[in-house]
């Protein structure tokens, strides 16, 4: 029987842990956890995604804060906003929704956010410990902290002996996979869009992440049997089928096919992305006990 990885499960436990310490941490004299989430113009998913984080946030007993520019704002308005939040003795976490609109350029923003603040995990410092295997005084890309969680409910922590693949190669997502996965001693190959036969490298892994984001593109004859696969692609296609305009979200693996092959395989939706949004909370509770000088709980 395939296992269907629940992410949506294991984010709510993530989330309950969350909860329990943003409370201890509240109880014991010290203020709510504080998240900040900057979105740039009116991009509809955007606005959707943001909408669930402050959500979510909200539900965690934190304090959360969400400011919206418009879809015209400058580079110096917005390298101003972070600057502000960046001295905010409410704040703990910083999170810019991206992509930007075509007009900003998203590298400086990020890098000008303290990196004790960078709750996605992107600024140098935190890629840097990260790259540098310092797993603990930093703060990890949420999306990758999560998969690597679901990862975990199947093999556990030391991964010796797997293969392990990664297709995709962004900052965001493909490069810190890849570093969690050598960390947990997975032998790993970063695949991307000038590999040369990805179906070939498919089949030697015994974890498979896709993160491309070209819909179902991941086929059941690429799997070696028995593969764990995580599903990262979030890809938006007209679904006629329920009714005229409407899309549906699929992932970059062909679920169906593949999970006559694999031993588990996350799902989309209900796989990975609940796990981000549970990993910004962690992420955030986490900068607040460190700024706090309270010991930090993992996850
Ligand atoms: N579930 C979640 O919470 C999240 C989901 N996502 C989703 O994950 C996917 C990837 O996101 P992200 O990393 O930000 O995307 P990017 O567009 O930054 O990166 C995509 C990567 O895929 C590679 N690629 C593109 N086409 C091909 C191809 N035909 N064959 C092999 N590799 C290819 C690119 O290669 P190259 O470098 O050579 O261009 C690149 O490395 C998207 O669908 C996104 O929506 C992202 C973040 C969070
Ligand atoms: N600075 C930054 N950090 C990010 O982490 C970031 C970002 N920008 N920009 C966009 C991507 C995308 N992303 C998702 C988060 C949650 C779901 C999620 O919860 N998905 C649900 C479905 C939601 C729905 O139905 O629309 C699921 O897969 O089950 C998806 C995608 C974070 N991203």
């Amino acid at each position: 029987m395939t296992i269907v990885i629940d992410g949506k499960a294991i984010a709510a436990s993530v989330i309950e842990a969350v909860t329990v310490a943003a409370t201890s941490l509240e109880s014991a004299g010290h203020r709510k956890p504080g998240l900040a989430v900057v979105i740039v113009g009116d991009d509809p998913a955007s606005h959707t995604y943001v909408g669930a984080k402050s959500r979510m946030a909200k539900q965690c007993g934190f304090n959360s804060i969400q400011h919206t520019l418009s879809a015209g704002a400058s580079q110096d308005e917005l390298m101003a906003l972070v600057a502000s939040l960046n001295i905010d003795p409410d704040i703990d976490g910083i999170l810019v929704q991206l992509p930007l609109p075509k007009h900003l350029d998203s590298e400086p923003v990020i890098q000008s956010i303290l990196p004790e603040k960078d709750v996605d995990g992107l600024h140098i410092v935190n890629a840097g410990k990260l790259a540098t295997g310092d797993l603990k005084t930093g703060l990890i890309s949420c999306t990758p902290a999560g998969a690597m969680i679901l990862v975990r409910e199947i093999y556990g922590s030391d991964l010796s002996g797997l293969n392990a693949l990664v297709i995709g190669r962004s900052n965001l997502f493909g490069k810190p996979m890849a570093q969690l996965l050598l960390n947990a001693n997975a032998t790993v190959t970063i695949g991307h869009s000038r590999s040369r036969d990805l179906p070939a490298l498919a089949r030697q892994a015994d974890i498979l992440v896709a993160a491309v984001g070209r819909p179902q593109m991941v086929k059941s004859d690429w799997l070696k049997p028995g593969a764990t696969v995580i599903d990262v692609g979030i890809n938006r296609v007209d679904a006629p089928e329920k009714g005229e305009g409407k899309f549906k979200l699929v992932g970059d693996v062909s679920f169906d096919e593949c999970a006559s092959v694999a031993k588990a395989i996350s799902p989309v939706p209900g796989g990975v992305g609940p796990m981000t949004i549970a990993m910004l909370m962690a992420n955030t509770v986490i900068a607040a006990h460190r700024r706090a000088g309270v010991a930090a709980p993992s996850f």
